[in-house]
């Protein structure tokens, strides 16, 4: 079986091994992670009963898959001094990180088979939404494995070109944040209304998931769903309107756009 090995065990690797681990496909056994930490690496196997190495040529030896979860600021000096090892091995690549284009993880890894992911949090509890592209190299074997890989921590979306996996990193990747900072709004606002802490929090919570679950299963869409929550004349209709007032679609496309120039920012800043 293959081995695979995360360089990098913070937040995102953690969610993506919880994932694996919680699909069961795939045993502890093969996962090796490798981070400088030693609480995050004690976390690690307390948690998920994976290897962990505080060396990453250690985590590299006999891996498959290579996926690289630090940040991007760091790809570069954590790739140099593995090229050696993984030029000669050719295990697939799988990139996490945002704005890391596939020219510079090529050169810097000395691999031919690179795919450039990017993941969310939810993938923790099965519930993630990941998009992929692919180095030209990748085999069609390469591009099933990682596609298997990152399903067990949800959906898994191919887009067309490189330049995609901007915007899915403003969309899915960073979404997450969007629907927390939403739901601290609206709890702060249910406190203010004269709900308890544990009330509002209680409430908003299961909202979520109400409004998340209805708008996976239903036969129309949100639009029309917000249509049906909507009576005329009644409460919701005084809400969107204050929405609407302060312009909170411009505020959503402003905020995307600038996450999605943000990654392409890194990929010139940080890239070769
Ligand atoms: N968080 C998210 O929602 C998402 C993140 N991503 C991408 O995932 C990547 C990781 O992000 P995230 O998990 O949030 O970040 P974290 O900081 O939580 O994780 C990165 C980990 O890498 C460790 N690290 C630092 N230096 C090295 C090294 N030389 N070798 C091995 N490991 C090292 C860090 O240790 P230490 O803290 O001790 O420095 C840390 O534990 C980023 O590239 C990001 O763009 C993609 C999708 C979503
Ligand atoms: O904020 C970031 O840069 C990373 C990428 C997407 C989510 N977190």
């Amino acid at each position: 079986m293959t081995q695979i090995a995360f360089i990098g065990g913070g937040n995102m690797a953690t969610s993506i091994i919880g994932g694996l681990i919680r699909q069961g496909n795939i045993s502890a056994d093969l996962i090796h992670v490798s981070d400088p930490g030693a609480e995050q690496r004690e976390k690690l196997t307390a948690t998920f009963a994976v290897n962990t190495h505080a060396d990453n040529q250690e985590a590299i030896a006999n891996a498959g898959v290579v996926i690289l979860a630090v940040k991007p600021q760091m790809m570069k000096d954590v790739l140099l001094p593995l090229k050696a090892t993984l030029s000669a091995r050719q295990p697939l690549i799988i990139s996490i990180a945002a704005g890391i284009n596939l020219p510079s993880l090529q050169a810097w890894s000395g691999c031919k088979s690179v795919v450039r992911s990017m993941p969310n949090t939810p993938a923790l509890t099965g519930t993630g939404a990941t998009g992929l592209f692919a180095s030209s190299e990748v085999t069609l074997d390469q591009r099933n494995q990682a596609d298997a890989l990152l399903q067990a921590t949800g959906i898994t979306v191919w887009v067309k070109t490189e330049a995609e996996i901007d915007a899915v990193t403003a969309l899915s990747g960073s979404g997450p944040a969007y629907y927390f900072l939403l739901m601290e709004a609206m709890i702060a606002a249910g406190r203010e209304l004269g709900l308890s802490e544990e009330t509002a929090t209680k409430l908003t919570l299961q909202t979520a998931l109400g409004a998340g679950q209805m708008a996976m299963n239903a036969d129309v869409d949100p639009a029309e769903l917000r249509r049906r929550v909507t009576s005329p004349g009644g409460t919701t209709e005084r809400a969107i309107a204050t929405f609407e007032g302060a312009h909170l679609r411009d505020i959503v496309s402003a905020a995307m756009k600038s996450a999605c120039s943000r990654a392409a920012e890194l990929s010139e800043q940080l890239g070769d």
